[in-house]
């Protein structure tokens, strides 16, 4: 993982990309991702819409939470070549495994696939952006490629469980009042 580690500072092999990788860092960041889904919710006047987003909500919180209980767990110090200078981050992100950005990607990715309708194209950027954002984690030297690779298949099981508990408004009806203008 550290010969990998090719971003992970300016004087790196390829420090010059850092900014750029650093860029795709906040593309996969729980912020961004959160605002973004909750401003959606309060702009979409379709009830569809509405549900799709609530559960996307949903996922990311539920991924947040998850991640942080494995990473308290596990106590993986990050990589020594890692320059903490991330974008907010919260107590446990001292911690490396599992990486929550391969998990928020893999988790995302397989939730736009399935609930938007996508040209080809656009359906391979997703899964692009998804392993660019993961790969990213490795070449900044913020995680070994073992907290990745376990990031990814922790996000794309989480998206099971998201589908098993799926939110309606049959199924959570208080929650969907909320919503409804
Ligand atoms: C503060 C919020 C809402 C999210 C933190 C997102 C974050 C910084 C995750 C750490 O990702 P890696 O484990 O891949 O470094």
């Amino acid at each position: 993982s550290k010969r990998l580690g090719v971003c992970a500072g300016e004087g790196s092999a390829w420090g010059s990309a850092r900014p750029l990788m650093k860029v795709i860092e906040v593309s996969g960041h729980g912020i961004p991702w959160l605002l973004g889904t909750f401003y959606g919710l309060c702009q979409s006047d379709s009830s569809a819409t509405r549900e799709v987003l609530l559960n996307l909500l949903f996922a990311l919180l539920l991924d947040l939470v998850l991640v942080a209980v494995v990473k308290g767990l596990v106590k993986r110090r990050r990589p020594t070549h890692n320059k903490m200078d991330m974008f907010v981050t919260i107590s446990v992100d001292k911690y490396s495994f599992p990486s929550g950005h391969a998990t928020r990607a893999a988790l995302v990715c397989r939730f736009i696939l399935h609930h938007l309708v996508l040209a080809v194209p656009l359906r391979v950027l997703v899964v692009l952006w998804a392993l660019i954002v993961s790969i990213s984690r490795v070449m900044l030297g913020r995680h070994n490629v073992t907290d990745v690779l376990f990031g990814l298949l922790l996000g794309y099981a989480l998206y099971s469980v998201v589908e098993y508990c799926w939110l309606s408004p049959l199924s959570a009806p208080a929650l969907f009042a909320l919503w409804s203008h």
